[in-house]
């Protein structure tokens, strides 16, 4: 289903622990939802959870999106016009509608222990019925509860769910939904300590934000009739709904914030990028056309409600390294460098910089993997490790004797020197270049040699052959 008209989502996470991919996932289908169709993205934080809570988690929370790239159009910290932006911050206003309810009948307090409708709960299980709320304190007397309330029991608050109706709505994920209400139990709007729900809060706030689009993961599809029946009895808009499959974690559990599941904050230290999650998130739960790399125009274009899936995606990290190597093949060479910063030395001359990002930037998946060749190009050579030495001695103490004076002949390109190594030793392939890597890098992998050697000065590449040559002879 695609819309024309602009949408308006939202991303509600809890500030109770760090993002994890499944929520980044979340935020960027809204994301791309809302720019895709011209309309607006609304962050609201959802911190009714007081002892789960904090400023700090929700700072981070700003944080983790804004270098995911997903910036807002209304939030806490941005302002608009449905502030507050917190849930905390939005009390007075849960109340006045909660007391809507309760004019129109709709509710009634609740004063059933934990242990009691644990009880009821086993029960009903028992004799192989759902579990939901018995009504024991639907049918009190107006007696009953006076007493009850002035006894100073605590009350919860329940909505009262209208019997033998049917609430359906077609989600965009799942197509048509039906629940019976006679499924559904009483349930709590307000808990004893006065702090709202879940089902009440969340849904009387996308009302009022305008929201269009209730895009979340499908662990709240169930939640939606009793949702709709609140905004259906207070006569608000019902936003449509689309249920995304959640994230698995790699042991098949969908992924959480309290367990502290694949943060976005411990990709990023690892060196991720953002645009390699946002090429790998859209494919999770959304089908692309594309296989290919997605900028952020082409990633709006491609993003189709119609392209939601229903399967639960499992996260893979091959999958995401892929999208890793794409991304830092489009680094630009200064974000590149920026990117690699922790592992530059200083002082090296600015041409110097961007020739050797170009020349290692093939090779490199995290910043940490500079560091090697930074030591080969900057440093000293690292200490030859014993399968470069067996290559050196193979290729024997003539071979580099040959290089050397090559090198220092022919003071054009490394292909040009290569070529004539080659015609004078009679090597080739892997013959060649091998012997030539293990000298002058110490490594059997890495980058194309000619761009490296350019970085070296001819004095430093004399001294390595000569260690090579050293090496071959047996005399070092
Ligand atoms: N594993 C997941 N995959 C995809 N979306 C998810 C996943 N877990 C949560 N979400 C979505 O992220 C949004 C924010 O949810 P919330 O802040 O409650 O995250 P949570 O990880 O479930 O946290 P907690 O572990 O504290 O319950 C919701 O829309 C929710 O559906």
């Amino acid at each position: 289903m695609t819309s024309s008209s602009p949408l308006v989502t939202r991303f509600a996470p809890s500030p109770t622990g760090h993002l994890h991919l499944g929520n980044a996932r979340t935020a960027l289908l809204n994301f791309l939802a809302a720019r895709g169709s011209g309309g607006q993205f609304i962050l609201r934080v959802e911190d009714t959870d007081e002892a789960r809570s904090s400023e700090e988690f929700m700072r981070e929370l700003f944080q983790d999106l804004r270098w995911l790239g997903l910036e807002w159009d209304e939030g806490p910290d941005v302002g608009g016009p449905h502030v507050a932006y917190r849930q905390q911050q939005r009390r007075q206003i849960y109340e006045d509608w909660l007391a809507k309810l309760d004019a129109a009948g709709l509710t009634y307090p609740c004063f059933c222990t934990p242990a009691e409708l644990n009880i009821a709960r086993k029960q009903q299980l028992a004799a192989g019925k759902p579990p939901r709320y018995a009504g024991t304190c639907r049918v009190l007397t107006e007696e009953q509860r006076a007493e009850r309330l002035v006894s100073g029991k605590p009350a919860a608050l329940r909505f009262r769910v209208p019997n033998g109706q049917v609430v359906s709505f077609v989600d965009v994920v799942h197509g048509e939904q039906r629940f019976s209400t006679d499924d559904i139990g009483d349930f709590i709007i307000r808990r004893a300590d006065g702090s709202t729900a879940f089902f009440f809060s969340n849904a009387i706030d996308d009302a009022l934000m305008g929201i269009t689009l209730v895009l979340r993961g499908d662990d709240h599809l169930t939640n939606t009739p009793r949702q709709m029946l609140i905004l259906q009895s207070l006569e608000l808009p019902v936003p449509r709904y689309a249920h995304v499959a959640l994230l698995l974690g790699m042991d098949g559990s969908p992924l959480s914030k309290r367990h502290g599941d694949l943060s976005l904050r411990d990709l990023r230290r690892r060196g991720y990028l953002p645009s390699a999650l946002r090429n790998h998130l859209v494919r999770l739960g959304h089908t692309c056309v594309s296989d290919g790399w997605l900028d952020d125009a082409a990633m709006r274009a491609e993003f189709d409600l119609s392209r939601l899936g229903r399967a639960a995606a499992k996260f893979d990290e091959a999958q995401l390294k892929h999208w890793q190597k794409e991304a830092v093949a489009r680094l630009s060479t200064d974000d590149f460098l920026v990117w690699i910063s922790a592992q530059m030395p200083t002082g090296v001359a600015t041409a110097q910089l961007g020739k050797f990002a170009e020349a290692i930037r093939h090779n490199i998946e995290f910043p940490g993997d500079a560091k090697l060749w930074v030591d080969v190009v900057f440093g000293e050579l690292p200490a030859l490790p014993a399968e470069a030495l067996t290559v050196i001695r193979e290729a024997g103490a003539d071979f580099f004797v040959t290089t050397q004076s090559v090198f220092a002949q022919i003071a054009g390109e490394f292909r040009q020197i290569a070529k004539e190594i080659g015609q004078r030793t009679g090597r080739k392939g892997p013959g060649l270049y091998m012997p030539l890597r293990a000298a002058l890098t110490g490594v059997l992998h890495g980058p194309e040699l000619g761009p490296l050697l350019a970085l070296l000065s001819s004095q430093e590449i004399t001294k390595r052959l000569e260690q090579a040559r050293q090496i071959a002879s047996g005399t070092r």
